[in-house]
């Protein structure tokens, strides 16, 4: 396979996902080659903390690629082609504070849903914008390839700012990693899997599973199985218990409501008493996290720095987060069209819900981006759950371009964990304080 080398810029390199995200650029070096992988952070030390790690696996397997390691946002898109983005304003220490502070209101404590993701996307919109002017110095051509979180808060941010700019794409991988996960259980292979799906970014349904060789819609025999078998993921002997609960909640909202085949986040919207009740505010999902993937990658790193070798160390290798950030990029570079759930503005996919909407659908990866395949209307009962929560999304961004309060209580107060304007200005307040150095809200 003879394909035009490429320059990539991963940001927020210093992400305990990087290593494995190498993993994956190794796996698919020869359908997606490399000319030069640059790596952007703005913390020198998380850099530092990965840096032989990554430049022992890439001189092992991928010697002939230039690498730069940079915390210089002056260096970081020079002739770059793709920027994978996968920044975290405030690190896993706000993580923390937005999983733990809604808690103290009877209220979801989560990192990109409720108060917690509204906090989340208050801290990471100015930082998303001031990037992408950046890349836009340098690489005015670049695809920027968005997984930052809260992607949905982002997303609707920056097309808000940048409408014009046509090389944006969100991307989420928990609809890809529930793909997976069916085909385990359907015994059929994931990229003969393509899906229906429709939605807003963490909060959407599947409505179709066709198998492309059969032609076969399989979500009736998925659906048929679920009744009686706890949905599991497809890698469930690694996963922390949390997300083993989260899964689990799929059968959960498909016994009150089994037409579509829910996403995993949407149990924060129909559940949300119920799981700030069974949350532990003194070790929530940071905190596994930390204790499990962070702990776990930052151990390896240490050691190949400590050895200056591989020597018995795992290639690893990213099954969903960091496969699919090249499979999404290979598409795009080489025009294969390969079919993704995706991120676009709505425009008429769904002609019942506004058009400014930043939806969630199935649509083929092309080199002029997501084609997304038109859904048509959507019933009353998802009509009204996608326009409250998109009204949410939409005054967040509001709320954070312009400092304003008043948005962010009625953000808060439409945003289905939260509802009451009394617990609405309490967890407001208590996260401005604790964010006074990233947002303020007058
Ligand atoms: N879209 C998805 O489905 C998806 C999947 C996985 C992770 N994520 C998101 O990816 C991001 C990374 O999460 P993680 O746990 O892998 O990473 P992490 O929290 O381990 O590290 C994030 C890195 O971002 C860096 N950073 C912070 N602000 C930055 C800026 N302005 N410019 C450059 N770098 C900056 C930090 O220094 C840190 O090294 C988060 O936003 C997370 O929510 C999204
Ligand atoms: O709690 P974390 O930090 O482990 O993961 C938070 C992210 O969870 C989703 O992505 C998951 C995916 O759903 C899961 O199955 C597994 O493969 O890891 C992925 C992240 O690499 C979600 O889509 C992201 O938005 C969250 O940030
Ligand atoms: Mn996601």
């Amino acid at each position: 396979m003879n394909r035009e080398k490429l320059v990539v810029t991963i940001v927020g390199c210093g992400s305990t996902r990087t290593p494995a995200l190498i993993g994956s650029l190794v796996n698919y070096k020869d359908s997606f080659p490399l000319k030069k992988l640059i790596l952007f952070d703005i913390s020198k030390e998380r850099i530092d903390a990965q840096k032989d790690y990554i430049r022992l696996v890439m001189e092992k397997h991928c010697p002939e690629v230039e690498l730069l390691f940079t915390d210089d946002e002056n260096k970081a898109y020079i002739d770059t082609d793709y920027v994978f983005c996968q920044m975290r304003a405030g690190n896993f220490e706000m993580r923390s504070h937005d999983e733990k502070i809604p808690l103290k209101y009877g209220l979801v404590g989560q990192e990109t849903c409720g108060p917690g993701g509204f906090a989340y996307g208050m801290r990471s919109i100015m930082p998303m914008i001031n990037m992408v002017k950046k890349i836009r110095e340098y690489a005015p051509e670049a695809w920027i390839l968005n997984y930052t979180n809260p992607a949905a808060i982002v997303a609707v941010a920056l097309d808000k700012v940048f409408p014009e700019d046509k090389k944006i794409l969100n991307i989420c991988d928990q609809p890809y990693s529930m793909i997976k996960s069916f085909a385990k259980i359907l015994d059929v292979d994931m990229y003969d899997i393509e899906p229906r799906y429709f939605g807003l970014n963490h909060f959407g349904w599947f409505t179709k599973l066709y198998h492309t060789p059969t032609k076969e819609d399989l979500l009736p025999k998925l659906k048929d199985y679920l009744t009686n078998h706890e949905f599991k993921p497809f890698n469930a002997e690694q996963r922390d218990p949390s997300w083993l609960e989260t899964y689990k909640n799929v059968n959960k909202m498909m016994a009150h409501f089994p037409e579509y085949l829910p996403n995993t986040y949407l149990q924060y919207y129909f559940f949300p008493d119920e799981i700030a009740k069974e949350s532990n505010p003194e070790f929530t999902r940071a905190d596994e996290a930390k204790k499990g993937r962070e702990k776990q990658v930052l151990d390896i790193c240490r050691q190949a720095r400590e050895q200056n070798s591989l020597e018995g160390l795992p290639l690893l290798i990213g099954e969903v987060h960091g496969n699919m950030m090249v499979e999404v990029a290979e598409s795009i570079a080489y025009d294969l069209r390969k079919v993704f759930v995706v991120m676009v503005r709505n425009q008429g996919i769904i002609p019942n819900l506004p058009a400014d909407a930043i939806v969630e659908c199935a649509g083929e990866l092309t080199k002029n981006g997501a084609e997304a395949y038109p859904y048509g209307e959507v019933d009353t009962f998802y009509k009204g759950l996608l326009e409250n929560q998109y009204a949410y999304e939409k005054l967040t961004v509001e709320a954070c371009l312009e400092n304003n309060y008043q948005k962010a209580i009625q953000a808060l107060t439409l945003n289905r964990t939260v509802v009451n304007p009394n617990h609405a200005k309490a967890v407001l307040d208590d996260l401005m304080e604790a964010n006074s150095k990233y947002w303020k809200l007058k």
